[in-house]
């Protein structure tokens, strides 16, 4: 699904990749782990089409995505890829359902089709009873699966998280992870996942370790 050529990246006189290659299928969940500034969020963002390698290739289901012009990327980027942070990124003025359904109508889907589909994510991820919930009128565990479903609403292809429990206690982060898995076994779908979380990385088909910039080694269970 996803194919890796080389990347390297440099910020300023930071040399931050310095030759990334890496293949990742469908359906695999694969974690990438290592100290602070290794490069670890770099790399997700120009996995995930956020950001641009300075060389290397990122190639998607065969398309090359340096040869996308920009509203080609961004709607690639729409209807193909879902993110996780950190920090849910919430609207705070939009309910839990408004804030789900938001990719569906950038993607110019039809609004019932994106409302009947966000309903049913909020749902099975226990959300049923916060559909009109504002972020500010929910946990952090309930902002957060909020956004797993805002992620979700376009049936990414993969989906890429950037230390998505960071900022939950243990239970809520337990849950989250239990998602994820779940969300695998049921639908194929594919992650790719920066965390300092052991648990949550120890659970992946595979982990990437960096340091400075490249991939040092690969654990595969
Ligand atoms: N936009 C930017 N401009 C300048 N330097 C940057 C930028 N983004 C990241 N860096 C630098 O690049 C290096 C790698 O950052 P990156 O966020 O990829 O590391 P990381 O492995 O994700 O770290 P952490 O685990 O702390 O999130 C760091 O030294 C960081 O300061």
């Amino acid at each position: 699904m996803l194919q890796v050529t080389n990347i390297h990246k440099k910020y300023g006189s930071l040399q931050v990749l310095k030759g990334i290659d890496l293949e990742i299928g469908a359906g695999e969940v694969v974690s990438i782990v290592g100290a602070s500034g290794a490069g670890k969020s770099t790399l997700l963002h120009i996995l995930g089409t956020l950001d641009t390698a300075d060389s290397g290739e990122v190639v998607f289901d065969g398309k090359n995505i340096a040869r996308m012009s920009a509203t080609e990327m961004a709607r690639f980027r729409n209807r193909h890829i879902g993110f996780i942070f950190q920090f849910h990124n919430l609207l705070p003025e939009f309910t839990a359902l408004e804030n789900a359904c938001l990719p569906g109508y950038l993607a110019g889907r039809p609004e019932k089709e994106v409302q009947e589909q966000a309903e049913q994510l909020l749902g099975m991820l226990g959300l049923s009873h916060r559909l009109n919930h504002k972020p500010s009128e929910m946990s952090g565990g309930e902002q957060q699966r909020t956004a797993v479903a805002r992620a979700l609403i376009n049936s990414p292809k993969i989906i890429f998280a950037d230390e998505p429990s960071g900022n939950l206690d243990s239970k809520n982060a337990q849950e989250l992870h239990d998602i994820f898995f779940r969300l695998r076994n049921e639908f194929n779908q594919t992650f790719v996942i920066v965390t300092h979380n052991e648990q949550l990385a120890g659970m992946a088909d595979r982990t990437l370790v960096m340091k400075d910039g490249q991939i040092v080694s690969e654990v595969t269970i």
